[in-house]
């Protein structure tokens, strides 16, 4: 499996998504700097990391969406290669305009940082293919703009196209009051793009793939992704 790790100034999640791709997918990533212009050819999965890019300045991920590499990873999205946004990745791709939505301030108006629980949407993904549908993993949150918003109408294709990948669940994988970090519309947490090839979710797989860790939750996603990328 052949991956690129964007990395932008104010990144800091970029060992962490490396250290998953080689621990479960065996696979060495390329860390490719956000001022480049061109992506290493041949990619499978261009990761875009966690961290505060720009500071998260004028708004979480604006910035970097504007950054002379995105036009590569929007050429190679167009022509199908995987795309993972993870916290601040998947605000900048949403930024980007490769999902739909945005992610807002947090609901508590703080910044969150603790376990949650997240109940599988869907396994009609490279992404998700390893998983069950219904399945609820411990993972991570780090952030203060989770709040995932989306007008109804884009809310209901995300839903009726089967493109909710994760929402913020009980550790029972019920939706009630009081479990999501956000206040995200529908408990979102990942979305899919159209093409199902392209995910973005606020949680942080990466660090849940050891137990150390206190949970390896996180390590079913890198698990489908080799699984539905190496043939
Ligand atoms: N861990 C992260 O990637 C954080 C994302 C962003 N800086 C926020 O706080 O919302």
């Amino acid at each position: 499996m052949k991956s690129a790790i964007l990395v932008f100034p104010g990144t800091n999640r970029e060992h962490d998504a490396a250290a998953a791709l080689r621990q479960i997918c065996g696979s060495e990533p390329t860390f490719v700097w956000h001022g480049e212009t061109e992506l290493p050819a041949g990619l499978d999965l261009i990761v875009v990391p966690g961290g505060f890019s720009y500071g998260d300045y004028l708004r979480s991920g604006a910035m970097a969406a504007q950054s002379p590499i995105m036009g590569a990873v929007k050429a190679a999205a167009d022509k199908g290669v995987h795309v993972l946004g993870v916290c601040n990745g998947f605000q900048i791709i949403t930024e980007a305009g490769l999902l739909p939505g945005a992610l807002m301030r947090n609901a508590s108006l703080k910044f969150v940082c603790r376990d949650v629980f997240l109940s599988v949407g869907t396994t009609s993904s490279a992404f998700t293919s390893a998983l069950q549908i219904g399945q609820v993993l411990q993972v991570p949150v780090a952030h203060h703009d989770g709040n995932y918003f989306a007008d109804a109408a884009t809310l209901d294709q995300l839903e009726a196209e089967d493109r909710i990948a994760f929402r913020y669940s009980s550790p029972d994988g019920e939706f009630e009051e009081g479990w999501s970090p956000n206040g995200s519309q529908r408990d979102i947490a990942g979305i899919l793009s159209e093409n199902r090839r392209v995910l973005g979710l606020m949680p942080h797989p990466e660090n849940a793939i050891d137990p150390l860790l206190g949970s390896t939750d996180g390590a079913g996603l890198f698990r489908s992704l080799v699984q539905s990328l190496v043939g």
